[in-house]
């Protein structure tokens, strides 16, 4: 198999990248309807596949699940998962073949494997779908031609889909139907459909391709969303209790602390994450921002260039050959730092002082969300998916450290989610760490400019404006007013 992103011509490359279109609510006023009294089969279910499942079946849906033989016997995790919540569990070959839409959410290194099992079960003209392009973009998996494949990406954690939904509500969601496999032309109404079971249309749809939502996918987890959080949870911990702050109450504050100040993108984007800083720390955190901007600035290139290219894929699959080898050592050294192993303290912070005593963090988000925004932008991919990619996600992902620290974040992401995120802390950490430990004290843990809350107006005018100016900025006040409409509309 060859990587079907590179087998493209660059004028195919260019338009795949580029695809993704915002979708009006009107264009879902025909919700499940192709896709009721259809059989729908969910291979799999771990984080995607039992989240999607239940909002698909309390969507109105006919959902079963097809795992492999020895879940079932074994009765393992995701045997449990499905019967517990009810539904029809059975093999490939008892489910499969009946199916008219057969949704593969298993784990990405597994793909190859499970679609070269399930593929030769499935029906004439059924319908395959995936929540991920790699195995299609990255593996160049070849489906058979009656086959129309589909993919239903929700830009979020599996707990979140579930989550939002019964609030009502929905997480965004990009949709595309493979090129090379719409034979009957059905595939864009039928991941339509899909996404509006699972609620996705009540936060925003992207109409993509697979290419673009991989390389951002990929892009999105291995920087901001998984890699630099990462990151500044270990440093900053080093640096806290280097400087004599108390190590419990620095586990909290980074642990909670992620949580609490990208609560403030959800509302009011990097703008209001950063006036809930006093005038000193917010100018002193735009200054700390542009710094690591321009340190990490390379290595966020580094990663886009190496996804678009293939560099990355090619080197996970080689250690998916290897055993998971680096993975594994990678994830022994995460759970070994000090951040990890020490525990939080029982003490309060309230929610202010997780930004008064939290400008790195803050410089941090700051960074590399508008980082990750940018590289991503540059490298062709369109801003509303670049967006989701790297400021609405963040707090989705930093509510997993919330609960149980890294490992919490490491374990709910996909296998390829928590390669990449390793992968970019293991390069960024070498990279950064000086920086970090050179800064002036006072900087996390501690409350800055106590003592004198006076600032240069000119200074504070230059530094709100280029905030507010950022290009991020200026798409997310468009997307999340389009989302304060949908709830309005659907809730
Ligand atoms: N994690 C996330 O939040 C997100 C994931 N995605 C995508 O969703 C897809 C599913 O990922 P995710 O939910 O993380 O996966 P999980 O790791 O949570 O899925 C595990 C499920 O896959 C089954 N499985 C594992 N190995 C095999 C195998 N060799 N053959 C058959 N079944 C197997 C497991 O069953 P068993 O009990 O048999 O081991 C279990 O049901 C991926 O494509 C991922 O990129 C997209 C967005 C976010
Ligand atoms: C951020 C990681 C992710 O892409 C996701 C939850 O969206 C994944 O692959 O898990
Ligand atoms: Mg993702
Ligand atoms: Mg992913």
């Amino acid at each position: 198999m060859t990587n079907y992103f590179n087998s493209l011509s660059l004028r195919d490359q260019l338009a795949q990248l580029g695809t993704c279109r915002f979708m009006q609510s009107e264009e879902f006023s025909e919700g499940i309807n192709v896709l009721k009294n259809k059989k729908i089969v969910i291979v799999g279910c771990g984080a995607q596949g039992l989240n999607q499942g239940l909002n698909m079946r309390d969507s109105g849906l006919d959902i079963t699940y097809a795992l492999r033989e020895d879940a079932i016997k074994d009765e393992r995790q995701s045997f449990k998962n499905a019967s517990s919540n009810n539904f029809k569990v059975g093999t490939y070959e008892e489910f499969i073949p009946s199916a008219d839409l057969v949704i593969n959410l298993t784990p990405d290194k597994q793909h190859t494997s499970v679609i070269k099992k399930i593929v030769p079960l499935i029906k004439k003209g059924a319908a395959l779908s995936y929540s991920h392009g790699f195995n299609i973009v990255e593996e160049g998996m070849k489906i058979r031609e009656d086959i129309t494949v589909i993919m239903v990406a929700p830009k979020c954690p599996g707990s979140e889909v579930r989550e939002e939904y019964k609030r009502g509500f929905g997480v965004p969601t990009l949709i595309a139907v493979h090129p090379e496999n719409d034979p009957e032309g059905k595939g864009y109404d039928w991941a339509k459909a899909y996404a509006f079971a699972t609620g996705g249309h009540r936060a925003g749809v992207l109409d993509s391709s697979f290419v673009a939502e991989v390389k951002s996918d990929l892009m999105g987890e291995q920087t901001i969303l998984c890699g630099v959080l990462q990151t500044g949870s270990i440093l900053s911990f080093d640096k806290m209790v280097a400087e004599g702050v108390e190590p419990a109450y620095a586990a909290k504050l980074i642990q909670y602390g992620w949580e609490t100040i990208t609560e403030a993108l959800k509302h009011g984007g990097i703008t209001n994450m950063m006036d809930r800083l006093s005038n000193p720390a917010k100018i002193k955190a735009a200054e700390i921002s542009e710094e690591l901007k321009t340190i990490m600035r390379p290595l966020f290139q580094k990663h886009m260039d190496d996804i678009i290219s293939g560099a990355f894929s090619t080197r996970m699959m080689k250690d998916w050959d290897n055993d998971d080898k680096e993975l594994l050592e990678w994830r022994a050294a995460t759970e070994n730092t000090a951040f990890e192993k020490t525990d939080a303290t029982a003490e309060e912070i309230s929610e202010q002082e997780y930004f008064d005593k939290g400008l790195l963090l803050v410089a941090f988000v700051k960074s590399g969300v508008e980082l990750a925004f940018e590289t991503m932008v540059e490298a062709g991919i369109i801003a509303e998916s670049a967006y989701y990619e790297s400021l609405h996600e963040t707090p989705l992902i930093a509510n997993t450290i919330a609960r149980k620290k890294l490992y919490e974040m490491n374990r709910i992401i996909s296998d390829t989610a928590e390669y990449g995120c390793y992968l970019f802390d293991h390069s960024c950490k070498p990279l950064i760490k000086d920086y970090i430990n050179n800064l002036e004290s006072g900087l996390i843990g501690k409350a800055y400019g106590t003592k004198d809350s006076g600032v240069d107006n000119k200074k504070l005018i230059k530094v709100n404006a280029s905030i507010r100016k950022h290009p991020v900025e200026i798409i997310g006040e468009e997307l999340r007013e389009a989302m304060t409409e949908m709830k309005k509309i659907h809730v």
